[in-house]
């Protein structure tokens, strides 16, 4: 059995409420006047061109960035609550957020520190085929290779409200299957997945819902 989410705020808020929302970035207006409801336990897969705004998107409801216009709320905590919705959420981006002085092992081991967890370092690491590189400099690292120990922070930290950015980018076909294994697994255990990428057949594996972003507007195709 998958480990149950930590922490468990199950209230019945959905996981995600946009209202009326907008963003400008220096003279863009990138995301315009956006409403999505998410509810908990969803998989949205999120598609769109480059430049479309899904990194952006991403990056708002981490609390990254701040809307220009609007309200939204993740599991009802208002955006602008940074660290009510921290708490809450996991951003996996390009930027990946690992630190490259640091070992895999360390990289881990810090970040459950931070949040305050326990986990079994060595075992993930194993899950994501990394034992052989648990001891060498995120620095020196592949670019797929660090995309994995991404994706292995993500599994053992288990938050609520994962959003993915572009998952199985650097990755071969073996690393997208075990990509495509731990987003399945973290969803089976009850996090919400919101995941933009360009790869529409294999999102579809682990969401139920597709929405696309184009010209700063969300709609969504039903399946
Ligand atoms: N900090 C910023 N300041 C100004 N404009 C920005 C900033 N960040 C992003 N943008 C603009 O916002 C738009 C959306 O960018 P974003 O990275 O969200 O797109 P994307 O859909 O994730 O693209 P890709 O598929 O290429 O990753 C682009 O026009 C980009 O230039």
């Amino acid at each position: 059995m998958p480990a149950p989410v930590t922490p468990a705020p199950w209230t019945p808020q959905p996981a995600v409420q946009l209202r009326g929302l907008w963003l400008r970035l220096g003279r863009d207006l990138v995301l315009r006047d956006l409403d999505l409801d998410v509810g908990q336990g969803e998989g949205v897969a999120l598609l769109g061109e480059n430049g479309a705004g899904k990194t952006t998107l991403l990056r708002l409801l981490a609390s990254a960035i701040g809307p220009t216009r609007g309200d939204g709320r993740i599991f009802g905590y208002d955006l602008r609550d940074r660290r009510a919705v921290r708490e809450h959420v996991h951003l996996l981006s390009h930027e990946s957020g690992l630190y490259p002085d640091l070992t895999p092992s360390e990289n881990l081991r810090f970040a459950l520190r931070m949040h305050r967890q326990e986990g079994d370092v060595p075992g993930v690491l194993g899950r994501l085929h990394l034992s052989g590189a648990a001891h060498k400099r995120v620095r020196h690292l592949s670019a797929g290779m660090r995309k994995r120990l991404a994706l292995a922070r993500l599994l053992m930290l288990r938050r609520p409200l994962l959003l993915i950015d572009e998952p199985f980018a650097n990755l071969d076909a073996a690393g997208r299957e075990l990509a495509l294994e731990v987003l399945g697994e973290v969803r089976a255990a009850g996090s919400t997945l919101i995941v933009a990428a360009h790869e529409p057949e294999l999102t579809a594996r682990v969401t139920n819902r597709t929405l696309h972003l184009a010209q700063g507007k969300l709609s969504e195709t039903q399946r």
